[in-house]
């Protein structure tokens, strides 16, 4: 079968993906990846280890071919890796040339304005920087080669709370100032609230779901009452937790019908992105085990 990793040509979509797969070995570690992801957006990338996030990027960075189906990505594409590669004898100065000679398009301000930003320190070898130095070191070439598709497996690993939720702003900025469209893949879900507009939800190696946020969490609703083996309202139960007398249910809303009104003692609440992808997760893992 032939994988094809070309150029989209529609001004909408930034990154599409048809029946994509990858195996190694006699091992899928991606199959049927079907998907589009609109331009400008921040799209999470989610899913349990092994789910199969690095194998997506790395296939649509096109540094790794695929098995089947095709991947296209609008434009230019810089991928920083899990390990956030940067040579340990080059200064943070060395490696700002280095970005300047390897990018076709290079944007020095942009990217000395990163490392300003996080005090990472101009003279330094980047052996002697701290892991979350060195990731800086890397974003800031990434964002200086000016990419129409900036992608960050685990961007938010190595970093202290306070780094994470300022790299968070400063992508969204990105985002903001140039319309690059963001893939990062992420464990740190809470911290994602008010950053993806976009979620892949990787399973198995299979996309479990992938769309607009506000369009799937607003389909989605959390009811919590007394211990019940049956929510309160029709849908398809995601995940039911019971504690004591208390019953938790996280319901997929039934399409094409009115949202359905619940009387006390039940208490509805939206549904969160950390409680969405906590629900799907341990689906996929009682699934798994089942
Ligand atoms: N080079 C490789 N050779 C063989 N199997 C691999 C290789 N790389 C990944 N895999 C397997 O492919 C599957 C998907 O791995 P991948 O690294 O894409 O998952 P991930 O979602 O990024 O995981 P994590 O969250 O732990 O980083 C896993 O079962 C993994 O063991």
């Amino acid at each position: 079968m032939t994988t094809v990793v070309e150029p989209v040509d529609t001004t909408a979509v930034a990154v599409r993906a048809r029946g994509l797969g990858k195996r190694y070995k006699d091992a899928w570690a991606l199959r049927g990846c079907t998907f589009e992801l609109p331009r400008g957006r921040v799209a999470a990338l989610v899913g349990a280890n092994g789910a199969g996030k690095t194998t997506l990027m790395t296939v649509l960075a096109g540094l790794l071919r695929a098995d089947e189906g095709e991947a296209g990505v609008a434009g230019r594409v810089a991928f920083v890796s899990q390990d956030k590669p940067v040579y340990r004898r080059f200064t943070v100065a060395d490696m700002l040339r280095l970005g300047a000679r390897l990018n076709v398009v290079w944007d020095e301000p942009r990217a000395r304005r990163w490392l300003d930003r996080f005090e990472v320190p101009l003279d330094r070898a980047c052996g002697r920087l701290s892991g979350g130095q060195q990731a800086q070191v890397a974003f800031a070439l990434a964002v200086g080669s000016r990419p129409d598709v900036l992608m960050l497996d685990e961007p938010l690993a190595n970093l202290d709370p306070l780094a994470r939720r300022e790299v968070t702003a400063e992508l969204l900025a990105e985002v903001d100032e140039t319309g690059t469209t963001v893939v990062l893949s992420t464990h740190v879900v809470a911290e994602l609230g008010g950053v993806a507009d976009h979620l892949l939800l990787l399973a198995h190696g299979r996309l479990l779901a992938g769309g607009d946020l506000d369009e799937l969490l607003a389909h989605h609703v959390s009811y919590t009452g007394p211990r019940s083996e049956v929510p309160p309202a029709l849908g398809q139960v995601v995940e039911a937790r019971h504690r004591g007398n208390q019953s938790t249910f996280l319901v997929r809303l039934p399409d094409g019908h009115p949202r359905p009104v619940v009387a006390g003692p039940w208490r509805e609440r939206p549904v969160t992105l950390e409680d969405y992808v906590l629900a799907q997760l341990a689906a996929t893992r009682k699934g798994a085990a089942a």
